[in-house]
């Protein structure tokens, strides 16, 4: 439970982010400012502060933002205004380009950001993509230079190249180190010296912008807010614009990082207010809460409903785990608005759900926790993007379950979602990546010459980097290239489905939907790569890739040879039974389909394929 405490009066706020090409030290510098700020004890050193999930720790990326307040009392050493009192609010983004619109929300609850770049990499991908959210969102943007402390920095190379990209003198970068500390005194005084103050009445309505969200066992759903303008106090009515519905405030507060119980929540301020909201889905990131007693008009601009854009079915690979996993799901939904699930049947497979996601990792993520939190064992069928078709008869439907993709001569256009791709990397892999983006259908916008390096703008089909795009770039580039994309729009394509049939039986849950340049090659790439993964049985399997009943590839699954068969099932009943453990063991993430054992690397065989 919070403990009560009295809010301070009549304080100067500043309100700020950190923004930041993955692992550029973005949380590391975070926990330095807290630490400095006496936020944190001993004993939290060893973890980073604001990662909180354990998943988040391991993979070492940010993906809730979770606020906290500091107090800074300005030192001696800045004469005029020395012994004067600030609340920080520090607004932790993610750090993934699934989570874009999230960052873009926890700007809007800022008035600054310290922008980071790592002083041995220089500007990345996502650097420039956050530094032009961070613009548009009108803050001021404090550039520090961070890692100096490494024996590759070139701190000046990055500052320029800082100021290449987004305008900032170089002279204006703060050189820092979230390892030492360095730059630390010289950024908590920027904050204060360039960042304005928020503004913003507090006698206005009330407007509050929703920057995030989790669930509460006990006190339901706690919205994260900025209040843009007027004050919330527990008991007032509020109203949630993006769908009307209305709750009656029960706490609110700030956080330290921990939660802690106001009395009230005024403009500038970022805090927490529990409403006894059951359903996270009522309290979506980006939307705008006022008074029902005294309603502002205008809702905050560039509200966006959590839209899944990656799907992908998830089965049990124990039918009789069906129930659990529901409920798993229903659990995860708790806390996460922008996961979306539904049931789904398979012929090949049983029943399971087909799940929706914000982009791969949110996707690997929640497969992650189900396994290891709700300990499930999983069949994942390979993801896909949502398809608009035309149908013949005029009607227009969406599928993201290539099961369901008809055959050509059923539809009049098919049409599949572009992404606008920015790649960062140095001049001499540019040849090798624009090739890549080619075969993976992109056209190029604009090159841009950052320092030494080149920024590449592409126009590509979201399916084509679904699946190993990030490692080819990673591997063609040697780990230089860094990407973000967003989606942008639809548009047609010549896309087909491909059937694939195990011992000549259809899987429908191994159905892909493929450009038909590339049909024949991906097939002939799923049937051989099926063949090398689907144990060998007591007959050879066929293994085939079709297109509308046509078939386009085949390989075979061989039989045993009749001598292994006899050594398997002859010698003494310990030897038999360790083998059966064995086979147990490695019989998880198996699916029998008919009489054939498929394991979860044939479903995702697609995904492995080499180019
Ligand atoms: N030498 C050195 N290493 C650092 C510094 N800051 C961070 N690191 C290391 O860089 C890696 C990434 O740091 P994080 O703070 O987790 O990076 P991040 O930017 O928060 O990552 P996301 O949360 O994914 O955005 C870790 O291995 C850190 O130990 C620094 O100032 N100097």
């Amino acid at each position: 439970m919070p403990a009560p405490t009295v809010r301070l009066q009549g304080v100067k706020f500043r309100n700020f982010s950190i923004i930041a090409h993955v692992d550029h030290g973005k949380s590391t510098l975070a926990d330095r400012i807290l630490e400095s700020l006496g936020a944190m004890g001993e004993r939290d050193k060893r973890d980073q502060t604001l990662d909180t999930l354990e998943l988040e720790r391991e993979r070492g990326i940010t993906i809730k933002s979770t606020p906290v307040r500091l107090k800074y009392t300005r030192p001696e050493s800045v004469g005029e205004g020395a012994g004067e009192e600030y609340i920080f609010n520090l607004i932790d983004t993610p750090g993934h380009v699934d989570f874009g619109y999230e960052v873009s929300r926890s700007l809007a609850a800022c008035e600054g950001v310290l922008l980071l770049v790592d002083a041995s990499q220089g500007v990345e991908a996502q650097t420039i993509v956050n530094a032009y959210l961070a613009i548009d969102s009108g803050l001021e943007i404090i550039p520090v230079v961070n890692k100096i402390d490494l024996p590759a920095a070139d701190p000046e190379g990055a500052a320029q190249e800082m100021e290449e990209v987004v305008g900032i003198p170089a002279e204006d970068a703060i050189f820092a180190s979230g390892k030492t500390g360095a730059g630390i005194p010289e950024i908590l005084e920027a904050i204060v010296q360039r960042i304005p103050a928020p503004s913003g009445s507090a006698d206005a309505p009330l407007k509050a912008l929703i920057f995030d969200s989790v669930y509460d066992a006990y006190q339901g759903v706690l919205l994260f807010v900025r209040v843009l303008e007027g004050k919330v106090s527990p008991k007032d009515r509020i109203n949630l614009f993006s769908n009307g519905k209305n709750f009656e405030v029960d706490r609110l507060g700030t956080f330290s990082p921990g939660l802690i119980v106001g009395q009230s929540l005024e403009a500038g301020e970022v805090g927490w207010i529990a409403a006894g909201i059951r359903d996270i889905q009522d309290a979506q990131v980006g939307d705008t809460i006022t008074r029902t007693d005294f309603p502002t008009t205008e809702p905050f601009p560039g509200f966006k409903p959590a839209q899944p854009v990656v799907f992908s079915g998830l089965y049990p690979t124990d039918t009789e785990d069906y129930r659990k996993l529901r409920e798993a799901l229903e659990r995860l939904k708790l806390n996460d608005a922008a996961f979306s699930f539904e049931p789904e049947t398979s012929e090949a497979l049983g029943f399971g759900f087909r799940c929706g996601f914000l982009g791969l990792l949110h996707a690997e993520i929640v497969q992650e926790r189900l396994e290891r939190e709700f300990d499930l064992d999983l069949i994942a069928t390979a993801p896909a993007v949502i398809y608009r078709l035309t149908m013949t008869d005029g009607e227009i439907i969406e599928t993201q379950n290539p099961a369901q993709f008809p055959t050509r001569d059923r539809m009049e256009k098919v049409e599949e979602p572009y992404i606008k791709m920015s790649v960062m990397l140095p001049e001499e892999h540019v040849g090798a990546v624009m090739q890549l983006l080619q075969e993976r259908r992109g056209s190029m916008v604009t090159m841009n010459y950052v320092g030494k390096r080149v920024e590449l703008i592409y126009q590509v089909p979201f399916a084509e980097i679904l699946y190993d795009f990030h490692d080819r770039l990673k591997s063609i580039s040697r780990g230089y290239a860094s990407m973000d994309y967003e989606i942008i729009d639809y548009r047609e394509g010549d896309l087909r489905k491909v059937d694939i049939y195990v011992n000549n039986e259809i899987v429908d849950a191994l159905a892909v939907v493929v450009h038909e340049d590339k049909a024949y090659s991906l097939g002939r790439k799923i049937v051989d790569k099926m063949s090398e993964v689907i144990p060998r049985q007591m007959w050879a399997v066929p293994v085939q890739a079709a297109i509308g009943g046509k078939i386009i590839a085949r390989a075979t699954v061989k039989a045993y040879r009749k001598d292994v068969l006899a050594k398997c099932y002859g010698g003494d009943i310990s030897r038999k039974k360790k083998l059966l453990n064995k086979q147990k063991k490695g019989k998880a993430r198996m699916k029998q389909i008919g009489t054939v054992e498929v394991p979860q690397e044939a479903f995702l065989a697609v995904l492995s394929t080499e180019d």
